[in-house]
């Protein structure tokens, strides 16, 4: 029987969208999501209120495109905007070009290599990233497949969600496992803001009751003495997890604070973190229980696989930051991903909206915290592109 040969790619384009979606920092004013919460640049009170203030949205959505010699196109968004376009358009588009859709492994592998004098995590990465999803995108596409499919099929017939955002107690009501809160206050704040976070966590628990899981996001924002404290203070209110606690490339810190935490307490890292050489330092390093790789900046699906494979072997679960559909693909795969992140992108957030909304059509959400498989039954990512908002093609090739 004669091999099914796929077309070859015929073109590769990347375009920038501004208004949330994939950079899901940048929206308009409001939104809890830039309502003073911990960073970084905390340290600056003119910094402090607002985190687009310091430019958290200033680079925009990637949309990558990659076209078949047939027409077929698979496409997938992440962040990047504008600097990651130029990036596609001209460096990583030679590698995929009159090339098989099937050959993801040598594409990843020369997409990477060939940007790593340059490259090796943040922009660069979210860059190949984007490229990856979209391959994925067009081979489920082509071969009229899902790419949970492609990926070995799922393990479970549903997906179970916790929801990031400022109102747990809502979240409960819609049916979600658990809740993330942003951290208000960082160690800038002094003992005032962290007897405010400490006061919130208790509030939150209040009004949860004992058993909905509750667990804080610190977005890099602390050191490791102030999350020690921090994550003691709260273990009497329950606190599941502390996440991001401090500096993603202090592995000693989070080494450290993983000693430190009161036992059952979980520490989570690695949204900023890329590819297998980064995570198999927070896995050997023994920095957390918990990795959570973005699937638009760690590397995209292909390095998703190598990045899971290291994570199951050393016994710690993968829970993906945000990422939407690319996501949902990829959990209901895999037993070392029990359950997925929703991130609650209605400003209040009082309601569920798609995470990537305005950007994809056909983007799935949680029923009462929930999602069958079949949600997923169409080819690729099972989404389209929302033609009706404004693309824009900085650069060509
Ligand atoms: C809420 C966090 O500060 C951030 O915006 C999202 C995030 O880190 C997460 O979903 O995890
Ligand atoms: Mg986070």
């Amino acid at each position: 029987m004669a091999i099914v040969q796929l077309p070859k790619i015929k073109h590769v384009r990347a375009f920038t969208v501004r208004g949330g979606g994939a950079d899901y920092h940048d929206q308009g004013a409001g939104h809890w999501i830039d309502d003073h919460i911990a960073t970084p640049m905390s340290r600056y009170p003119e910094y402090r209120q607002s985190r687009q203030s310091f430019g958290i949205n200033v680079l925009g959505t990637l949309v990558v495109e990659i076209e078949a010699e047939d027409g077929t196109i698979g496409f997938a968004v992440t962040t990047g905007g504008e600097p990651a376009a130029f990036i596609v358009e001209k460096h990583l588009a030679r590698f995929l070009e009159g090339r098989s859709p099937t050959e993801y492994e040598k594409i990843w592998d020369q997409m990477y290599f060939s940007t790593q004098y340059y490259g090796r995590k943040g922009l660069v990465v979210n860059a190949i990233s984007g490229v990856d999803l979209a391959l994925w995108d067009l081979l489920g596409k082509l071969r009229q497949e899902p790419v949970y499919h492609l990926l070995g099929g799922a393990v479970r017939d549903e997906l179970q969600f916790y929801a990031t955002g400022a109102r747990p107690d809502i979240a409960k009501e819609l049916g979600f496992i658990g809740g993330k809160m942003p951290l208000h206050h960082g160690p800038a704040e002094g003992l005032e803001g962290f007897h405010k976070n400490i006061a919130e966590l208790a509030e939150m628990r209040e009004r949860v009751g004992p058993d909905f899981w509750l667990m804080w996001d610190c977005w890099m924002a602390l050191d490791l003495d102030y999350a020690t404290r921090l994550a003691i203070a709260a273990h009497e209110h329950g606190l599941k997890w502390i996440e991001e606690a401090i500096s993603p490339d202090d592995y000693w810190g989070y080494q450290q604070l993983k000693r430190n935490v009161p036992k059952g307490m979980l520490v989570t890292t690695g949204e900023h973190e890329a590819t297998r050489w980064g995570f198999r330092m927070l896995l050997e390093m023994e920095c957390c229980d918990i990795i959570q790789p973005d699937v638009g900046w760690c590397g995209g699906v292909t390095e998703l696989l190598k990045i899971s494979a290291l994570a199951d072997a050393a016994g710690k679960m993968v829970v993906p930051h945000g990422s939407s559909v690319y996501s949902y693909h990829f959990v209901i795969t895999r037993h070392n991903s029990p359950f997925a992140e929703f991130l609650m992108m209605h400003p209040g957030p009082t309601e569920v909206v798609p995470m990537f909304h305005p950007q994809l059509i056909g983007e799935p959400v949680p029923e009462n915290g929930r999602l069958k498989a079949s949600a997923l039954d169409a080819p690729g990512f099972g989404v389209e592109l929302n033609r009706e908002i404004a693309m824009h093609r900085p650069y060509t090739h």
